[in-house]
């Protein structure tokens, strides 16, 4: 049969002020560049792309304690909800492209204005649930979720540039895959919330199909709500996508990853899809970083109906003599 016609609003995000690495700006002009909205269009999706937003640069953004950058953050990720909340509401699924992972907390506040409660599969090898009170490197990559959640409000102080955001994700509603590098303050807030986690441990005990089979059981389980899928490059394996900037062995294989979107893909729930930490600068080689846009491509490919068994447009006919 044919997949029900598609649309994706590309959002690009050329932020790197969440994290410490320089490059990650670059990566909306690498997976651009590569390609991303011909092969969309190849699915036959419709694509929409509203070019990058610019973040004007902040002239005093003194770090809070640890935090660095908290104005410029806040600022941003203000912008992008905006982008974002437009793109939903003229009827895309939204496809943000990062930038670095503090991204996050304004591509699903965005969204969330859009459609209400919403469910988050967060694919990383780390959780990003530091709050700005037990992160150690006041990066605020490593944080965005502790930002989002209901049950973490009274754990994240008032932060300038912030005052538009409110919790709008419930941890019940938050299911993670490919953890295999969380901090013990992040481990404690994961049990202490009890959110659904399937490191990279149950990733090799169930399998990954079993993985997509309990993650879909459980979310729906608690209603269809749409589905914002948050997707870290570095939960894939650093032999497939080493150009990233917090690169840890023994994550998904680009099989495990491809599964994941065409699974979520076909529940018909996914709603927006965020891409970031792409670093073009953290390559050892142009291959290194060839590989790893070439991979995030697949990887929203997948979410727009890509399957490895080949696609065809349904008006596709074979030519005659
Ligand atoms: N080593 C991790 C775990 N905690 C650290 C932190 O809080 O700074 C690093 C965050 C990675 C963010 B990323 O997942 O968005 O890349
Ligand atoms: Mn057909
Ligand atoms: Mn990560
Ligand atoms: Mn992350």
């Amino acid at each position: 049969q044919h997949p029900p016609a598609r649309s994706a609003g590309i959002v690009g995000a050329p932020f790197s002020k969440g994290q410490s690495r320089g490059g990650v700006e670059d990566g909306p002009e690498r997976i651009r560049a590569a390609g991303l909205q011909r092969r969309l269009q190849q699915l036959g999706c419709a694509v929409k792309d509203y070019g990058n937003l610019t973040f004007e640069d902040m002239s005093r953004d003194e770090p809070m304690g640890l935090l660095k950058s908290v104005r410029a953050v806040g600022a941003a990720n203000q912008k992008l909800s905006q982008a974002v909340r437009a793109a939903k509401e003229d009827g895309h699924t939204a496809v943000v492209l990062g930038g670095d992972h503090s991204l996050a907390i304004g591509s699903i506040h965005g969204h969330s204005a859009a459609v209400g409660e919403l469910s988050v599969v967060w694919v990383d090898a780390h959780a990003d649930i530091n709050t700005p009170l037990t992160t150690y490197t006041g990066n605020i990559h490593g944080q965005p979720v502790s930002y989002l959640l209901h049950e973490l409000r009274s754990k994240v102080p008032v932060l300038p540039n912030f005052s538009w955001l409110k919790p709008c994700v419930s941890a019940a509603d938050v299911v993670f895959i490919g953890l295999r590098d969380v901090d013990p303050a992040e481990h404690y807030i994961l049990k202490m919330l009890g959110v659904k986690t399937f490191s990279m441990s149950e990733v090799d005990q169930l399998g990954v199909a079993r993985v997509m089979e309990e993650t879909c059981d459980y979310l729906s389980a608690r209603g269809k709500k749409p589905i914002h899928l948050s997707y870290d490059i570095d939960a894939i394996d650093p032999s497939v996508a080493p150009a990233t900037g917090t690169p840890v062995v023994g994550g998904l294989t680009y099989r495990e990853g491809v599964y994941i979107t065409e699974h979520l893909c076909q529940t018909g729930l996914l709603s927006a899809v965020d891409l970031v930490e792409v670093n073009p600068l953290r390559g050892q080689t142009e291959e290194d970083v060839r590989s790893t846009v070439s991979t995030a491509i697949d990887l929203l490919l997948g979410c727009f109906g890509r399957v490895r068994e080949g696609n065809h447009l349904p008006d596709y006919r074979l030519p005659e003599p």
